[in-house]
């Protein structure tokens, strides 16, 4: 049974593959970052276990539909898989923000449904990888290490809430990839 303390949880867009304000709404505008595959990769190839939590409002604003998410992920496990590696769930909110779901983070609704899925019954301990403050907020509301990257929409949070580093809970990476370094070199 993996442990929380060897759990990554990563945000996707802005973290795997890049975002877009207009939303990424097909399988040709779902880019990963190549160099996140890899560090995804690494992650599973040293013990680790990663989980993919996105807020997918697109879906309830009519701009895809679940087939179309659903082969965005049948992507990204191959290229995971061909990378030698694996994201051992990916779970999704597919709900606009006045839906009043459970999921849409900042709550931690995915990141618990996660856990459950992979009999993590307590998430303290994990890494939260995200580039907007309310992937951060959704894993600090659930006891995992806030981490914040610069892709995406991350250099766009970091400016609107600079005391985010400053106060020391947040970690700064430039990227997934830096962050991964950074995580298995620690773990040395
Ligand atoms: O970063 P994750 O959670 O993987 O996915 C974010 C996307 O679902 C979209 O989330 C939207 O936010 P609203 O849902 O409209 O507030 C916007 O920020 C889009 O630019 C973005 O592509
Ligand atoms: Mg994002
Ligand atoms: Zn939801």
């Amino acid at each position: 049974m993996p442990l929380a303390e060897k759990l990554v949880i990563l945000d996707r867009d802005g973290v795997i593959n890049q975002d877009s304000d207009d939303y990424v709404k097909s399988l040709d505008e779902f880019l990963p970052y190549p160099q996140a595959i890899t560090a995804i990769a690494r992650l599973s190839q040293a013990g680790w276990t990663v989980v993919v939590a996105t807020n997918q409002s697109g879906i309830a604003r009519g701009y895809y539909d679940e087939a179309t998410l659903a082969a965005m992920h049948e992507r990204l496990n191959t290229l995971v898989a061909d990378a030698g590696g694996q994201i051992a769930a990916i779970a999704h909110c597919p709900h606009g923000p006045s839906d009043g779901c459970e999921c849409r983070k900042p709550l931690p609704g995915l990141l618990k449904r996660l856990g459950a899925e992979l009999g993590i019954e307590d998430l303290t301990g994990g890494w939260m990888v995200g580039d907007s403050l309310r992937d951060l907020e959704a894993g600090e509301a659930v006891g995992c290490h806030p981490v914040l990257v610069r892709t995406g929409k991350g250099e766009r949070t970091l400016a609107k809430y600079p005391e985010l580093t400053s106060d020391g809970r947040t970690s700064l990476f430039d990227d997934l990839a830096a962050f991964v370094d950074w995580l298995l070199e620690k773990q040395l």
